[in-house]
C-alpha cells in the first residue's frame, strides 16, 4: 500500500461535498478479518439512506486515493477506482452505497453471541460470531466493505479490476448513479464481466427479476362525512384494488435453469384530506416483480393491458386490461429483468469456486439489481455478496462477522489464482 500521488479525475457534475465526512481506514487492524470488520463498522456508522450518500461517497473516495495502484474517478456520488495493469480482461466489481429508509435500526451496533437481537437463523448458522445489526448490514454495506478491502489490497490481480461504489440504487431508476456513469462515462465501467455485491449469502444469484411500480388510483367526491350520500368514497373503492392484489398468486418461473419467484404487492397507500371529509382520491402504490422471461412491455400488459402504460410518465390513464382493468394507473418506475447468463466463462469459473467453498449452487436473484444494466450493456454479470437476501430491507437486518471473510476469500482467490 502506498500514499503515492493518484491519478484523480473529477468531472464537472460532482455534487457539493459536506463539510465533514468520516475517515475510513484499517487503523491498527492487522489481520484480514480485523481490517474487514474495521471498514465495515466505519461504513455502517455513516447514514446513507438514498439522497444522503455524499458523506459516505466522500469517505470512500478519500480512502481509495490512498492506494497508488488505483486510478480514482468520481461522477456525482459515484466513485470508480480502476487498476491499469494491461491485463487481457477486466472485471468490474460494484456495490451501491445507499440504503433503504431506517426503521429504528440506525445507528448500528455489534451484538455479542447470545444477544437477544440475534435472529435464530443467524445464530444457528454462526453460533460463536459477533453479529452486526442495523440498516444496510446485508444490503449492502458488508459487501461494500469487502470490495473496498479488495480494492486496497489486490495490487497484482489476474484481471484488471474496476471497483464502482454508487449512489441511488434503491430508488427510481432515473436517479441510479451507475446509470448516470454508464451514460456520461461508459469507458469508466467497461469490462468483460461484472460482479454485483448484492446479498447472496456468499453464493451466486444469477440474473434478476424486473420491477415496475405504479399507482392504482380511485376517484370519489368530497363531502361532509356526516352527509356521506353527498359524496363518493374513494377509499372504499380501493377495496377492489386490494381484492385483486389478495387474489394474485405468485408464480415460480424457470428461466435457463434458475427459478424466479414473481410478486405483486401494495407497498404504499394514501388518501383522504381530513378526518371528517369523504375522501376524493385514493392511491395504492403497487410493485410487480416479473421473471426474466418477460419484457417490461409484457409485464405492463399483464397489469394494465397491452396499450395502457406503454409510456413511463406521470399522466393517469385507465387500464384497458390486465389485473387492474378499469382502474386509473400512473406509472412511477420501471427496470428490466435479466436472464441468468450462467454460461459465460467467468460466471462458470466463479460458480465452480463458490460451489467448492460453500457447497452452494446458483440461485435466482429475486430483487432487481444492476446485473440488468450490465446485461443490457452486453457485459455478463452475476450477483455475489455477503449477507442473507432474506434479511434485506428488514427492521432486524443483520449479518455474522465471518461472512465478510468468506466473501473476501472467494473473490481474492478467484481474482488472483
Ligand atoms: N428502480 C428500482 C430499484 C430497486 C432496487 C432494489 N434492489 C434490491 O433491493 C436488491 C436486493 C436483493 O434482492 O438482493 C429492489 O429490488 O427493490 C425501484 O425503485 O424499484
Amino acid at each position: 500500500m502506498t500514499n503515492a500521488a493518484q491519478s484523480v479525475n473529477h468531472d464537472s457534475s460532482v455534487t457539493s461535498s459536506p463539510t465533514t465526512s468520516p475517515t475510513l481506514g484499517f487503523g491498527t487492524a492487522g489481520t484480514r478479518e480485523a481490517r474487514l470488520s474495521a471498514l465495515f463498522e466505519q461504513i455502517m456508522g455513516v447514514y446513507s439512506v438514498s439522497d444522503d450518500e455524499t458523506a459516505l461517497a466522500d469517505a470512500v473516495e478519500r480512502f481509495l486515493h490512498g492506494f497508488g495502484h488505483l486510478t480514482v474517478r468520481r461522477h456525482g456520488d459515484t466513485v470508480v477506482a480502476s487498476t491499469g495493469l494491461g491485463r487481457e480482461r477486466r472485471v468490474v466489481l460494484a456495490g451501491h452505497l445507499d440504503t433503504v429508509p431506517v426503521i429504528d435500526n440506525f445507528p448500528p451496533r455489534w451484538l455479542e453471541p447470545g444477544d437477544a437481537l440475534i435472529r435464530g437463523d443467524v445464530a444457528a448458522a454462526h453460533p460463536s460470531e459477533r453479529v452486526m445489526w442495523g440498516r444496510g448490514a446485508t444490503d449492502m454495506k458488508a459487501s461494500d466493505a469487502v470490495l473496498l478491502y479488495l480494492a486496497a489490497t489486490l495490487t497484482r490481480p489476474r484481471y484488471d479490476l474496476t471497483f464502482v461504489f454508487y449512489d441511488h440504487e434503491e430508488v427510481a431508476a432515473e436517479k441510479n448513479g451507475l446509470r448516470k456513469v454508464a451514460e456520461a462515462h461508459p469507458d469508466w465501467i467497461a469490462g468483460d464481466f461484472a460482479v454485483i455485491g448484492e446479498p447472496t449469502d456468499c453464493g451466486i444469484e444469477g440474473g434478476c427479476n424486473g420491477t415496475i411500480r405504479f399507482d392504482v388510483v380511485t376517484h370519489g367526491v368530497a363531502a361532509h362525512s356526516a352527509r356521506a350520500w353527498m359524496g363518493v368514497n374513494a377509499i372504499h373503492k380501493a377495496a377492489g384494488i386490494l381484492n385483486r392484489l389478495n387474489a394474485y398468486e405468485p408464480a415460480d418461473v424457470p428461466v435457463d435453469g434458475l427459478v424466479y419467484r414473481e410478486g405483486l404487492n401494495a407497498t404504499l397507500i394514501s388518501g383522504g384530506k381530513g378526518t371528517n371529509v369523504i375522501p376524493d382520491e385514493c392511491r395504492v402504490h403497487v410493485n410487480y416483480r416479473f421473471a426474466p422471461d418477460k419484457s417490461i412491455a409484457e409485464a405492463k400488459a399483464l397489469m394494465m393491458g397491452a396499450d395502457a402504460g406503454a409510456e413511463l410518465g406521470n399522466g393517469e390513464h385507465t387500464a384497458t386490461g390486465g389485473v387492474f382493468e378499469g382502474f386509473g394507473i400512473e406509472m412511477k418506475d420501471e427496470s428490466p429483468s435479466a436472464r441468468p447468463g450462467m454460461d459465460a466463462p467467468l460466471a462458470v469459473s466463479l460458480a465452480d469456486l463458490v460451489r467448492e467453498r460453500t457447497g452452494r449452487e446458483p440461485l435466482a436473484k429475486l430483487g432487481w439489481t444492476d446485473v440488468a444494466r450490465f446485461a443490457a450493456l452486453g457485459v455478463p454479470a452475476v450477483n455475489l455478496g455477503a449477507g442473507s437476501p432474506l434479511l434485506a430491507h428488514k427492521h432486524d437486518e443483520q449479518i455474522a462477522e465471518g461472512e465478510l471473510a468468506t466473501m473476501a476469500s472467494i473473490l481474492e482467490d478467484w481474482l488472483t489464482a
